[in-house]
């Protein structure tokens, strides 16, 4: 179904992206912008990504951009935090609850879902902001409401699953300090 965005922002409609301009995604296509330093003739094939402006040569290096990724999310995503949150308060009401090993580690599990999908919806996000910029696109609406659905639905099965195991036991809890 095409939708008319105009109707939605009363901003007048591109419907089509804009042929995509290399020199902003691929700094290495651009003259007159800073090369991406050059990498040695020694490295491996393996590491002979020629698409990557740069890759990790290392295990540690992975981590560390690992680990920027995350940062990033948590600092620009409401909704990264929000899960981050509520995820660390159900794992220690289990802990507080002793609701057993098996139950915290499937509660950890369904929470590590919810988080992988919010990185992988931001990570969507920026790839379709990159490729259609500012103009909307059919396909980038699709792309981007089907990422949010994805987290949406990790979300409703991690709040059951927490529901299932932790409920019972916290209503025990509250009848015997009664
Ligand atoms: N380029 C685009 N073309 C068409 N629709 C778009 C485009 N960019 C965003 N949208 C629509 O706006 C919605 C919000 O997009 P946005 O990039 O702001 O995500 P968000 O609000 O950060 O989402 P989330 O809360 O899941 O992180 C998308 O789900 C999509 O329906």
């Amino acid at each position: 179904m095409k939708i008319d965005r105009s109707e939605i922002t009363g901003q007048p409609t591109q419907s089509v992206a804009p042929p995509l301009n290399l020199s902003t995604v691929l700094p290495m296509s651009s003259e007159g912008s800073t090369p991406p330093p050059k990498r040695s003739s020694h490295q491996p094939t393996r590491f002979n990504r020629d698409l990557s402006w740069q890759v990790a040569t290392n295990l540690f290096i992975s981590f560390k951009y690992a680990a920027t990724g995350i940062n990033y999310a948590f600092q620009t995503q409401r909704n990264f935090r929000i899960h981050v949150v509520i995820g660390s308060v159900a794992i220690a009401l289990g802990i507080f609850l002793q609701v057993g090993f098996v139950e915290i580690s499937i509660i950890t599990l369904t929470i590590g879902a919810v988080l992988t999908m919010e990185l992988l919806n931001t990570a969507l996000e920026s790839v379709v902001d990159l490729t259609v910029q500012q103009s909307y696109h059919d396909l980038a609406k699709i792309a981007k409401d089907c990422a949010a659905g994805a987290v949406l639905i990790s979300a409703i099965v991690a709040i059951a699953v927490a529901g299932c195991l932790l409920l019972p036991p916290l209503f025990t809890w509250v009848q015997n300090i009664r």
